[in-house]
């Protein structure tokens, strides 16, 4: 290192005195022999009251904490730690020794860099980190997020193949035609893609074209204008569309529309415009569109019942419902979700018998979906035992669709099973496993060797489950 010559003591002092990092020195006995202006601000003490004084005894006053120079007194190395001020900063604290020309140390020199802005960045930065970390999984997981149809609806390969799709076109702003038999769930479906849609705070306007008469059809879609005719509201009124802005319309049952309806409604989703009744302003519509029929809409459309025209023009997407008994493997998950959903509207603790959990699995479900919940709705309700017995339900076995019986008990052991609790379910495989084997071999020896467990175990099994079951 070399130094100008011409740099005289007081202006190497001063480069000392003004450097923006702590210089503080003392010697092999611990006195101060030098502190610069840094330390003043940092340990808000003036230099005067350090120079001279034990730093042991200053010490005392954790002017900084924790001490360095101890520790490198001892052990005669550098050393680099955080130090903390009374004043509230954080240092960043290098103490070195310097040696004569013996090996003693001569002077400590410690110099410490206030780091306490670096380190509020740096923690906000890992706050950040954090909660960038939070978000993606929240977002990740609202982004799988299926709206208002619980997870276990899509456990059938039918549903878990067609939600991916209707994920993408809810996204979309396109007219939706959704098809499937009554109680398949169509309206729900609907209030799903609207949910998903790019405008999910908008209204949800639902409409049954079934239950609207023809003459008043045209005027609760479109609205009327003021004294548009006798009896009407004298301000005129807003209709369907219009309170639909921004939002979803539903059509449901569609199928219903008398042809001069259809006519009326395919001019407006042509012309994404449309006049009040007895108007003559040009409305602008401003919101989704999204249609269902449980009728066969192809044979209507054959029939010239339903214009084919707008067929087309609804069904820029169609989804089609399966019918609850194609998509069995959900039966369990879904009558599991209703009876915890009216367990908790009518503070009951049913509980469904594996009976009853059979002839679920085993009945056709003409009525779908909303047969199934409101069964459920009216054994939770009615039933005095906490358990729901067969002989509670109004279903019987007429309508048990024997076909299907086999497949679903197979597809229903599939590792995506769900059965209430985790022990529950374990419960109810082991059990099926014992008495499938137990009928196969009739011996609890082979039923043993044909599971690979010890006999005593498999006659331990044999007697629980299988003794009130023959
Ligand atoms: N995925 C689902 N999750 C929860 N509940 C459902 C689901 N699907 C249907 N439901 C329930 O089943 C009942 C019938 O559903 P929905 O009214 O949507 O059927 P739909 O096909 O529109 O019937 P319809 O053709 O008779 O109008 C409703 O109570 C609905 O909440």
């Amino acid at each position: 290192m070399t130094i100008n010559k011409k740099i005289s003591y007081d202006i190497l002092k001063k480069f000392l005195d003004y450097s923006p990092n702590e210089i503080y020195v003392i010697d092999a006995q611990g006195i101060v022999c030098y502190a610069n202006r840094a330390v003043e601000e940092h340990c808000g003490t003036k230099c005067a009251e350090l120079i001279g004084k034990n730093n042991t005894e200053i010490s005392l006053a954790n002017y900084w904490y924790p001490r360095l120079s101890p520790r490198v007194l001892k052990e005669k190395i550098p050393m680099t730690i955080e130090q903390y001020t009374k004043t509230g900063r954080t240092l960043l604290t290098t103490a070195i020794p310097i040696f004569n020309s013996e090996g003693n140390i001569e002077y400590i020199i410690e110099n410490s860099r206030d780091i306490t802005e670096n380190k509020k960045i740096t923690n906000d930065l890992t706050k950040a980190n954090k909660l960038i970390a939070r978000y993606k999984k929240e977002l990740e997981a609202l982004r799988n997020y299926s709206g208002d149809i619980p997870s276990v609806f899509s456990y059938s390969e039918r549903m878990m193949k067609l939600i991916p799709t209707i994920h993408k076109i809810a996204k979309t702003n396109s007219t939706v035609l959704i098809l499937g038999e009554s109680g398949t769930g169509k309206s729900h479906m609907a209030n799903y893609i609207h949910k998903n849609s790019p405008q999910p705070d908008g209204p949800f306007i639902s409409i049954n074209c079934a239950s609207i008469p023809d003459e008043l059809m045209e005027s609760e879609l479109f609205g009327y204008a003021r004294g548009a005719f006798t009896g009407a509201n004298s301000k005129g009124n807003s209709g369907l569309i219009e309170l639909a802005n921004n939002g979803t319309l539903f059509l449901d049952e569609i199928g219903e529309l008398s042809l001069k309806m259809q006519a009326k409604l395919l001019q407006v989703l042509q012309d994404k415009s449309y006049y009040k009744v007895g108007g003559r302003t040009l409305q602008h519509m401003n919101c989704r569109i999204v249609a269902a029929t449980n009728r066969d809409i192809y044979k209507m459309i054959q029939d010239k019942l339903f214009r084919e025209d707008l067929y087309y023009r609804l069904n820029v997407f169609e989804v089609e419902l399966p019918p609850l008994r194609d998509r069995r493997e959900e039966i369990i998950s879904m009558a599991l979700y209703f009876l915890k959903q009216f367990n908790n509207k009518y503070s009951r603790k049913r509980k469904f018998s594996e009976e009853v959990l059979n002839l679920f699995l085993k009945y056709s479900w003409p009525g779908n979906v909303r047969e199934l919940s409101n069964i459920i709705e009216r054994a939770v309700v009615i039933n005095k035992g906490t358990v729901i017995d067969s002989i509670d339900l109004p279903i019987s076995e007429p309508a048990i669709d024997k076909d299907n019986s086999k497949k679903t008990q197979d597809n229903y052991f599939t590792e995506d099973f769900f059965c209430g609790s985790l022990q529950e379910t374990l419960d109810y495989v082991e059990k099926k496993i014992i008495i499938s084997a137990y009928e196969e071999t009739k011996s609890s020896y082979k039923t043993a060797q044909k599971l690979k467990i010890s006999q005593s175990k498999a006659s331990r099994l044999i007697k629980k489950y299988c003794t009130n079951n023959k």
